[in-house]
């Protein structure tokens, strides 16, 4: 696994949008071979999601051949409900770009059979080969997607019904009353996102600080599902220096001097930025 630290929320942004696009622009999407990404809602994703409406509007990125599954939504909530996953992608990110609305899946919560809108979204996935860079954020529980603590490491697309924590922690969304916030949400499961070619994940803040430390300088532990990332081959962590708060020295020096180790291969060895970031390994 990498950890990538930068000093706050719009580096950290700034450092996975660039990040998407070299991945994207590398992979070179065509028709028949789209780059499938997989996508986050939130506010942690909001600085990531403006800087590649930037990229797209000065011609440095292009989404024509760009397949999007997003981790989760809402059971109940309509779909053009102001806080819907739907609204928020759309809001934030697809309104802006080039996509194509076919190639945008993002899970019904109002769908007749919830188990059956779960078990399509997993085939859906799999018939266009797997998800190649899936981008996610974490609550302060440490959970991904709505995979809250005790989700099994080997779950997948399901409905969820969402944590005390995580209610109080997305209140913020629906005036502060926790009444209004679903309780039930469609995720993606942690094997899921595992699944995928690579995993980049967003941390910033202080609030996220123990989920970060509890994430990587502890065992895989289901309480905690966003460590499950320990286990893939090409995980990367991008987080600001707040949520860092918790960890040991050693440990942030540890990452940082791997970083540096890194800059400092660049243009020499015959190493690129993208060989860095692809085929150096985690
Ligand atoms: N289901 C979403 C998660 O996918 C997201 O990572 C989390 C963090 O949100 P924020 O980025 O606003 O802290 O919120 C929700 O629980």
């Amino acid at each position: 696994m990498r950890l990538i630290i930068r000093e706050d929320y719009d580096e950290v942004s700034n450092y996975v949008a660039n990040y998407v696009k070299e991945r994207i622009k590398q992979f070179a999407p065509t028709a028949d071979r789209p780059f499938v990404l997989g996508l986050p809602t939130g506010s942690s994703p909001i600085g990531t999601y403006n800087k590649l409406v930037d990229f797209f509007k000065s011609g440095e990125l292009s989404f024509e051949h760009v397949i999007t599954f997003n981790m989760d939504e809402y059971v109940g909530l309509p779909k053009n409900h102001p806080q819907s996953y739907h609204t928020f992608m759309w809001t934030n990110l697809f309104a802006h770009i080039n996509i194509k609305a076919e190639n945008v899946h993002i899970l019904d919560g109002n769908a007749p059979d919830l188990d059956a809108e779960c078990k399509e979204f997993e085939a859906k996935i799999a018939r266009v080969g797997g998800i190649e860079l899936f981008l996610g954020g974490i609550g302060p529980d440490g959970h991904i997607a709505f995979n809250e603590p005790g989700s099994s490491l080997t779950s997948r697309t399901r409905v969820k019904t969402l944590a005390y924590e995580t209610i109080i922690a997305n209140a913020r969304f629906f005036e502060g009353d926790i009444g209004k916030v679903p309780k039930l949400a469609l995720t993606v499961g942690v094997a899921t996102v595992m699944d995928a070619r690579e995993v980049v994940v967003t941390i910033t803040g202080a609030h996220k600080a123990i989920a970060l430390a509890k994430c990587i300088e502890e065992g895989v532990n289901h309480m905690w599902t966003v460590s499950a990332i320990q286990m893939h081959p090409k995980g990367l962590i991008v987080c600001d220096e707040d949520s860092t708060l918790e960890l040991h020295v050693k440990t942030v020096k540890y990452f940082k001097s791997i970083e540096h180790v890194h800059q400092a291969l660049i243009g020499t060895e015959n190493l690129s930025l993208q060989d860095i970031f692809f085929f150096v390994g985690t």
